[in-house]
């Protein structure tokens, strides 16, 4: 398994970029470390590209596409079916990278690089449907037209797709971008995310290996703050998909009219009604509140409790946080260390503000270095910086709240619109919340979740624009292109 993986490193022991087919080392003679959350430890170096190798990497990708787009939708989905075997067969050593980078228990690790195999092969198969089929329209159905014009509808691609995904998912949101791009016939360009950029080039190492033409997959490498504003605005970019935070929010307003792509960030509420099963919420409110320490969109960053069960509820979620393991992410523990220092002073800062406003902590406040104790808050109100904003860490704020209206009020007030979930026994209740909630999904009687990977994922208002999930990904990696035969004289079917 290592020999598959030995060329993507350099003599130095820093990775390398990929470009035009091959793997090489910047010409700047930089790198960037990669700093292991859980041991501060540079674990990895990567190439700092530069401006130049950009440019490169873009006109490599502008010049393939053109023939990758006259690959048959068949041969297409064989490579993609093939990358897959090829990220199965190679999976430990790119979960091992996500323990190191991300601290990402090792579990979940491993199984972040097999749905992403599962999602190629997916996307292959539902490119091969929906790519395959188009529209014909007859000008007949237009008031006062006669049948003497067809219009053929199909969809071709978009050219060069800059894919830049998150920390948190690096492997699963790269291929969720790279996949629907390549099956649409597009050329892409990988940017990753400085923390999982590591497991970024080792999955990209099996598109090269399952030997898809030169210049039709690439990945440059270097930090956000200082490439991602040149990569961004290149004017060989034909559409962006990002996903990350409020960085797409600038990024939307930079761009030049490209499609995008973009999912952000939630402040996913969870609503629990006075009929609702507790049990049922408490456990989902544990386990979409903490899960990977919290560090999902889809993580339930506030709990909308009713008066009348917000004692019950809270209890059962208070037991429930106090079975967490804190600690390793190779030993799977539930609560592992938060990304960086950064994020963990910024953690800090949300639960400092709520002890000063009076929250009241059922959890104690331990941190040693990136390692943060799960913090369960009761009794928040809404002038704390915790009911609004995302921690991204292993910290649930519980509001009490009078009615359902005041709970979807508080949700709608929000200026992130992910998701959000709704506990009750009545269905009635659940379609209700669902048509008030203002949110690009809601779930009912479970915990917010993007999976399974083909249901369509979107954000209102800062969380998004446009959508993900396998069938509109390929929507949107393609343009609508018409053919309209225009008949010498009227012609109508049997007749
Ligand atoms: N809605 C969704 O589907 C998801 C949303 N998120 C959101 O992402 C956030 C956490 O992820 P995080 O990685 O910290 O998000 P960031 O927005 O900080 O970074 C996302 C990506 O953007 C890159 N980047 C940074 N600056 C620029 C720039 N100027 N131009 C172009 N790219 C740039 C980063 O690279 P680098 O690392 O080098 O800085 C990274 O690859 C949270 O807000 C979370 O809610 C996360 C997952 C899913
Ligand atoms: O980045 C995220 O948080 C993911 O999009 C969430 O995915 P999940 O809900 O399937 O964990």
């Amino acid at each position: 398994m290592a020999e598959f993986y030995a060329h993507i490193k350099a003599s130095s022991g820093a990775y390398k970029y990929f470009c035009n087919g091959q793997w090489l080392e910047s010409s700047s003679g930089k790198t960037v470390p990669v700093t292991n959350p859980s041991t501060l430890q540079k674990d990895y170096q990567v190439q700092a590209c530069t401006q130049e190798e950009v440019n490169n990497v873009f006109a490599a990708a502008k010049a393939a596409q053109l023939s990758w787009a006259k690959t048959p939708l068949w041969k297409r989905a064989e490579y993609l079916h093939k990358v897959a075997v090829l990220m199965r067969q190679n999976a430990q050593p790119m979960a091992d990278c996500l323990v190191k980078e991300i601290a990402k228990p090792a579990k979940d690790a491993l199984t972040e690089v097999i749905r992403s195999a599962d999602l190629i092969d997916y996307t292959a198969e539902e490119g091969l449907r929906s790519l395959g089929e188009g529209q014909l329209l007859t000008s007949d159905s237009f008031p006062g037209q006669p049948r003497n014009k067809l219009c053929l509808v199909s969809k071709v691609p978009l050219g060069v797709v800059l894919c830049i995904p998150p920390f948190n998912y690096p492997v699963n949101l790269a291929v969720s971008k790279l996949a629907p791009s390549l099956m649409a016939g597009n050329a892409v360009v990988l940017k990753p995310p400085s923390q999982g950029v590591v497991a970024g080039i080792h999955m990209l190492a099996c598109f090269a290996a399952a030997g898809l033409p030169a210049g039709v997959v690439n990945v440059i490498t270097g930090k956000g703050s200082e490439i991602g504003d040149f990569l961004t605005t290149h004017p060989a970019v034909n559409c962006i998909s990002f996903t990350g935070g409020d960085t797409g929010i600038s990024i939307s307003h930079k761009a030049g009219m490209v499609p995008l792509q973009m999912e952000l960030g939630g402040k996913d509420a969870c609503i629990v009604c006075s009929d609702a099963d507790l049990d049922l919420a408490a456990s989902h409110i544990v386990k979409g509140g903490f899960s990977y320490s919290g560090q999902r969109c889809t993580a339930v960053k506030v709990v909308l409790a009713m008066q009348d069960i917000a004692d019950e509820l809270v209890a059962k979620v208070h037991a429930g946080v106090a079975k967490l393991s804190v600690g390793r992410p190779e030993d799977n523990a539930d609560i592992t260390p938060v990304v960086s220092e950064a994020s963990a002073n910024f953690i800090q800062g949300l639960v400092e503000d709520a002890r000063e406003k009076g929250a009241q902590f059922l959890t104690e406040w331990r941190r040693e270095n990136n390692l943060i104790a799960p913090v369960l808050l009761d009794h928040v109100t809404p002038d704390m910086r915790i009911a609004w904003e995302e921690p991204f860490g292993p910290v649930l704020p519980v509001l009490r709240v009078g009615s359902i209206d005041e709970a979807v009020h508080h949700c709608n007030s929000s200026n992130l619109g992910l998701q959000g979930c709704v506990f009750t026994r009545d269905i009635n209740t659940a379609m209700r919340v669902s048509d008030a909630m203002q949110t690009g999904t809601v779930q009912v009687n479970a915990a917010p979740a993007r999976g399974p990977d083909h249901f369509p994922f979107q954000g209102f208002r800062d969380s998004g624009i446009g959508s993900q999930g396998i069938k509109n990904s390929l929507a949107m990696m393609t343009k609508i292109k018409s053919t309209v035969i225009n008949l010498d004289k009227e012609s109508y079917t049997l007749g």
